[in-house]
């Protein structure tokens, strides 16, 4: 079922992605975990958002069922105006293909291909053409991730802060509506890690592309316009202009609370 109009923020910018009354329970019985109890989220359009929150709180959950990669146990998730409940397996398929790119902890690269084969990776499998915007698209990413003198070498060749910049670039390269990107930097050594997320960055304020990310880090965060919250899968805060110090202040009072709230306290 796809809904008739599309959801804004508060400003009037639409969502790229949003779950509604989001539920997620793993297992059954006396194992189930529940993993999002009831959180309804917007990640508007040309933004960068950080989703953050204490271990265990539903972050990855939360992505991977914004994304399609895991379906809801009840509630709704859309990409767009696209319910994904509402897609068979096909349809789900080539909704992540065309309108979502991904970023993930480990690069995922393929190391038989060059650079400029894994970027072009997904148009190639889906069978795109580039038109004359598509290569000027592509090409202006070569540049903007700073890989235009290693396009020819292979995955093994680079550094670790050079992988994670190509499959940023192949995350972009079809101009999904939203890239999801799952700790990005967590493989990275702090300065690869802050390149990494400056180009993020870049690729929303300078190219209109919409960015979702989960980190542990408040110093990735704080490259966010936005963070949102989690604890024991529900949404507890939303944070605009996040800067590293406020973001820490914020986790630090999720251990002091559950450090010192009964269990079952309202968060
Ligand atoms: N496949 C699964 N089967 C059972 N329980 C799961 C599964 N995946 C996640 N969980 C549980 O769901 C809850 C939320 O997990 P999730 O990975 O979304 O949290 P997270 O905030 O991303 O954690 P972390 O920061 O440690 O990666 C946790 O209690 C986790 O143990």
């Amino acid at each position: 079922m796809n809904t008739a109009t599309t959801s804004r923020d508060r400003r009037g910018v639409p969502d790229a992605a949003r779950v509604e009354a989001a539920v997620k329970i793993y297992g059954s019985s006396d194992t189930a975990v529940t993993a999002l109890d009831g959180v309804s989220v917007g990640f508007p359009a040309g933004r960068f958002t950080a989703i953050m929150g204490p271990s265990g709180s539903g972050k990855s959950t939360l992505m991977h069922c914004a994304a399609g990669l895991d379906t809801l146990t009840s509630g709704a998730a859309y990409i767009g105006d696209t319910e994904l409940g509402s897609l068979d397996d096909r349809r789900l398929t080539l909704l992540r293909r065309d309108r979502v790119g991904f970023v993930f902890q480990a690069f995922n690269l393929v190391p038989t291909l060059t650079v400029a084969e894994n970027i072009t990776l997904p148009m190639d499998l889906a069978g795109r053409r580039f038109d004359q915007d598509g290569l000027e698209w592509t090409d202006a990413l070569i540049d903007v991730v700073g890989l235009r003198d290693r396009l020819h070498h292979r995955p093994a060749e680079l550094s670790g802060g050079q992988q994670q910049r190509v499959a940023v670039a192949r995350a972009f390269a079809g101009r999904p509506d939203v890239v999801f990107a799952d700790e990005p930097t967590g493989n990275l050594d702090s300065r690869s890690g802050q390149e990494v997320l400056g180009l993020l960055g870049r690729a929303v304020r300078e190219m209109g592309r919409t960015v979702v990310m989960v980190t542990h880090d408040p110093v990735a965060a704080a490259h966010a316009d936005e963070v949102v919250f989690l604890a024991d899968g529900r949404l507890v805060d939303r944070m605009a202009a996040p800067t590293a110090d406020k973001v820490l202040d914020r986790l630090k009072a999720f251990d002091t609370r559950s450090a010192t709230m009964p269990e079952g306290a309202p968060s």
